[in-house]
Order: structure tokens, then sequence, then C-alpha cells
């Protein structure tokens, strides 16, 4: 089965959506790259790095006669994507998504898409702190997982050829229930992110008393939060809004397990402290040995690769 399509349609042209287009170009996936953006700005900066092969601010032009189709846009907007291209979807495409929550994203798009093309969700797991069409790169998706998330009675055949697809992006593919998708980002990468932001929201009333401080010695592990705390707001305002069951559910648990930890550190109860680092530090042992990367890659802290 070919990873190879006509015409791919890339609404949203930010970091994932201009690093789709980079991948898309560099393995020669499509004939034709359409893209297209909410803003005139961004797309003539799209079109000034030579993303695409043709360019619009119409999502409903973008799609005409494409045989894929791929949302790349912030959660929050992925119902109003699907109402534009609603009635210029061809028969028998392909839409997909890379929305970092799921369950909002089917809810907001299904009810408008016509039942002649195959909506597959999907979600790569590979991004940077970075945004916009000059922050992508074509090796984002290596190595890295993409999780789809059809809905039972999903034609298998539009399933496999996106499977194909992410594969030839560089992407090891997974499928997963949509709701167990949210849960499982809830805690491995939605908590991460508020906790990062809250740290360095933090730090940063804090500095007010202890004046440069924190930029001088940030050298630390703070520094690594203060990446993740610099990702995109309006991405993250939107998987907040868009996940916030199971992030809720996730910050629950985390504050009672910060509360015991704070416990712990108030009656000097060394054993609980050293347990739970000693259980921490094996996690980490686990994720290195399974042969997964643990680091975020260098262009990912300094933002462009350099291509
Ligand atoms: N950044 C990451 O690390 C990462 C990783 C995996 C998945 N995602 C998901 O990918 C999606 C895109 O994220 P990004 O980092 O590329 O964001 P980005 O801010 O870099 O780009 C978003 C793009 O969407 C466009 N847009 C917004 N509303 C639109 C609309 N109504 N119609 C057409 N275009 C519209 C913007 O103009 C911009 O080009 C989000 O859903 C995000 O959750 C992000
Ligand atoms: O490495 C980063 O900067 C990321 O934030 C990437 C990351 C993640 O949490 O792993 C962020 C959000 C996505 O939906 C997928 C990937």
């Amino acid at each position: 089965m070919s990873a190879r399509f006509e015409r791919v349609a890339l609404i949203g042209i930010g970091l994932i959506g201009s690093s789709l287009a980079r991948v898309i170009r560099r393995k020669e996936l499509a004939d034709h790259i359409a893209i297209a953006t909410a803003s005139s700005e961004t797309l003539e900066h799209a079109h000034q790095l030579d993303l695409g092969d043709s360019y619009t601010t119409s999502n409903a032009e973008a799609v005409r006669g494409a045989d894929l189709v791929i949302v790349a846009v912030p959660v929050g907007a992925s119902g109003a994507v699907a109402r534009d291209i609603a009635h210029d979807l061809s028969d028998g495409a392909i839409v997909t998504d890379v929305g970092s929550t799921k369950t909002s994203v089917i809810e907001q798009m299904r009810p408008y898409l016509p039942a002649s093309v195959h909506f597959v969700p999907g979600h790569p797991i590979a991004g940077t702190e970075q945004s916009g069409p000059e922050a992508g790169f074509a090796e984002l998706f290596e190595h890295r997982w993409c999780i789809l998330t059809p809905l039972p009675g999903t034609d298998e055949a539009a399933v496999e050829r996106l499977t194909h697809f992410w594969e030839a992006c560089g992407s090891t593919v997974e499928r997963m229930e949509h709701t167990h998708h949210d849960k499982v980002l809830a805690i491995v990468s939605h908590l991460p992110h508020i906790i990062a932001y809250n740290i360095v929201g933090t730090a940063d009333d804090v500095e007010t008393v202890t004046q440069s401080e924190v930029i001088k010695y940030s050298a630390s592990g703070f520094r690594d939060f203060t990446r993740l705390a610099a990702s995109d707001p309006t991405m993250w305002r939107d998987v907040c809004l868009h996940n916030s069951d199971a992030i809720l559910e996730m910050l629950a648990r985390f504050s009672e397990d910060l509360a015991a930890l704070q416990k712990a550190i108030r009656w000097h109860d060394g054993d609980a402290l050293f347990d739970l680092f000693s259980r921490t530090r094996a996690v980490r042992r686990s994720i290195i040995e399974a042969g997964q990367e643990v680091d975020a890659p260098d262009f990912g802290r300094h933002g462009r690769h350099p291509e």
C-alpha cells in the first residue's frame, strides 16, 4: 500500500504543519502540497519558506481535490475548521488531525464531516516549545510515536494508509482508544507542562523579592522547566480546556502525592524521601534501558534545526 498521496491539504502551518510539509516534500509523499492557514501573514511566511505548492487563507479551497487532509491547528479551532471544509471534501478522502487531545477533537469535528470521507484522528508525540512555520523541521517525527485513535467502524484500508504515511515520516504508529489516549497524555505530557508553567510562574513572582537571582542561577534544573514553560500559550490553553477532565483527575493525584512529600519533608522522614527518589530514579533508568530517548534533542532546546 502506498504512503504517497496526490494532493495533501495542510490546514495550519505552524510547528507541526510545517514539519509535515518539509518531510512530505523531502520523502516525496505527495504530488501537491496545499497550504491553508487563518493568518495571511503566516501564509506569506510559509510561501517565503517555500513549504508548499499552493497557498490560501481559505480552508475550503485547500481541501478541494485532496485525498489527504491534515488539520494542524490548536485543538480549540478543530470544530471551526471541520465546518469550513465539510462541503468541499472529496469522496474517499482521509481526514486526520495532529491535536494533542483526541476526545474533544472528535466531538468537535465529527458532526460536520460527511460519511463519504474517512476520519482517522491522530497525534504525533513529537514537538518542541517553538511555534510557527519557521520552527518546523523534516526530522521532527523520526523515531517518535504517532498515535491513531480511529473510531469503531472506520475503514481499515484508510487507517492502514495513514499508518504507512506516518511510518514514511519516520514514526512508529500505535492505535489507541481516544479516551485512553487522553488519560495517558494527561500524565505524560499535559501535567509536566502545567507543572512547568506553574513553577516558572511561582519563580517569576518570587523574583520581585530575589531581584535577578532567578535568571542568574537558572543554569540548573530550573532551566529545563523554563523550556517547557516557553511553549505556545494558545496551544496549551486549548489543551487544558479540551482535556480538563483527565487533567484534573491527574492533578488531584499529583496534589495528594505532593502533600505526602511535603509531610515527609516537614517530619524529616528520610526513609520516605529516599524510597520515593529511588523509585523515580528507577523509572528514568528503565526508560533508558528500553532504548527510548529521554532528553529533548538540541534542536528542541535551541529552536531551529539546521536544515
Ligand atoms: N507543538 C507541539 O509540540 C505539538 C506536538 C504534537 C501535536 N501538537 C498539536 O498540533 C497542533 C498544532 O500545533 P503547532 O505547535 O503546530 O501550533 P502552531 O501555533 O505552531 O501552529 C498553528 C497553526 O494553526 C493556524 N490556525 C489557527 N486557527 C486556524 C483556523 N481556524 N484555520 C486555519 N488555520 C488556523 C495558525 O495560523 C498556525 O499556522 C495543535 O493541535 C497541537 O496540540 C503540537
Ligand atoms: O518536547 C516538547 O517540547 C513537547 O512538549 C512535545 C510534546 C510532549 O509533551 O512530549 C508536547 C505536546 C504534544 O502533544 C506532543 C509532544
